[in-house]
């Protein structure tokens, strides 16, 4: 199973929300999609789902299965959607029967996403009292009642502890095993780096770059060596790569690890200088993300350079 999406427009009135955006989401996948407020990530998902319809374009679901794209899709909305006034278990019947579930494989199946949702404790208790990362996981949790293939979830861990954001993780690595594509809209960058194996980036309603997340980290990130505690660095540095000041030490950017430190290790050895600390810093896919729009994306806020 692939998910091709093809050429996708989307306007708003005036407002031209996605420009012909084309991606291909392989099965079994955690796919990131990140990007800026307003940069189109709700507007696409939504599409996928299949909640708008009104747009141009194609998205095309290739598998061997005669189920609907909706009976395949699961998605878990940015905001939380739950019926405040009524239980957790209540909550997963009335999604379960959205998608046909009755009787016996209702219940059975409510009380297996319980399980996996870390809240069986809880299934009698409105979600009214709930914590706002207990919500989070129950918003999971409905859309995962009908077992879909695919399960898209829009930014699930805005306003949540780190607790549930960690069972999040989990749950997500989990589904992933048993098979599940995961497409996973957010604009912090650690936790595509965290989760996703593919990212694409979308900006102004485009997509600016896709790939895996280690081949984008290779081609527009470069690494850099920490440095610190050197009373002076030695002058072949200069040629090697770009040096900065970095918490009391210096960072120094560069293509030719192994050249830097052996030039710094010679200096310490010959010099006798102190040397505190000295490692290789990954480059992050933050990095990217600044090669490729001349601007950082942290926390959504963030302006063109
Ligand atoms: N129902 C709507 N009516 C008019 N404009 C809309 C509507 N929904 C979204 N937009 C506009 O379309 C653009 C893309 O919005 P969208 O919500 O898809 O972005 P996003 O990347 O999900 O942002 P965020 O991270 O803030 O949720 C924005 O300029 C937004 O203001």
């Amino acid at each position: 199973m692939v998910l091709h999406i093809n050429q996708v427009k989307k306007e708003y009135g005036n407002k031209e929300a996605l420009k012909s955006v084309s991606l291909v989401i392989p099965k079994g996948a955690c796919y990131g999609l990140v990007g800026p407020n307003g940069a189109g990530k709700s507007t696409l998902l939504k599409i996928i789902a299949s909640i708008i319809l009104d747009y141009e374009g194609k998205v095309r679901l290739i598998n061997l299965s005669n189920q609907s794209l909706k009976q395949q899709i699961g998605y878990v909305p940015q905001e939380i959607c739950l019926e405040q006034n009524l239980s957790a278990i209540s909550n997963l019947y009335f999604f379960g029967k959205l998608y046909d579930l009755k009787g016996k494989e209702l219940k059975s199946r409510a009380m297996e996403v319980l399980k996996e949702i870390g809240l069986i404790d809880r299934a009698k208790d409105k979600v009214k009292q709930f914590s706002g990362g207990m919500k989070r996981r129950l918003n999971i949790g409905c859309a995962l009642m009908h077992r879909p293939n695919i399960l898209i979830m829009d930014e699930p861990t805005v306003g949540i502890d780190p607790q549930s954001r960690r069972y999040i993780f989990e749950m997500i690595k989990q589904l992933q095993q048993q098979g599940c594509t995961i497409i996973y809209a957010t604009h912090y960058m650690e936790e595509v780096e965290q989760l996703c194996d593919e990212v694409a980036f979308i900006d102004h309603g485009e997509i600016i770059e896709q790939g895996r997340v280690e081949a984008l980290l290779q081609r527009y990130a470069t690494p850099s060596v920490f440095v610190k505690g050197m009373k002076e660095l030695p002058e072949q540095l200069i040629t090697l790569g770009d040096i900065t000041r970095h918490k009391d030490g210096y960072l120094i950017t560069t293509n030719q690890l192994i050249a830097v430190m052996e030039t710094i290790l010679q200096h310490y050895q010959e010099e006798s200088d102190k040397l505190l600390r000295l490692e290789i810093v990954r480059p992050r896919l933050e990095d990217v993300f600044i090669t490729l729009t001349g601007s950082e994306l942290r926390d959504g806020q963030r302006g063109h350079v």
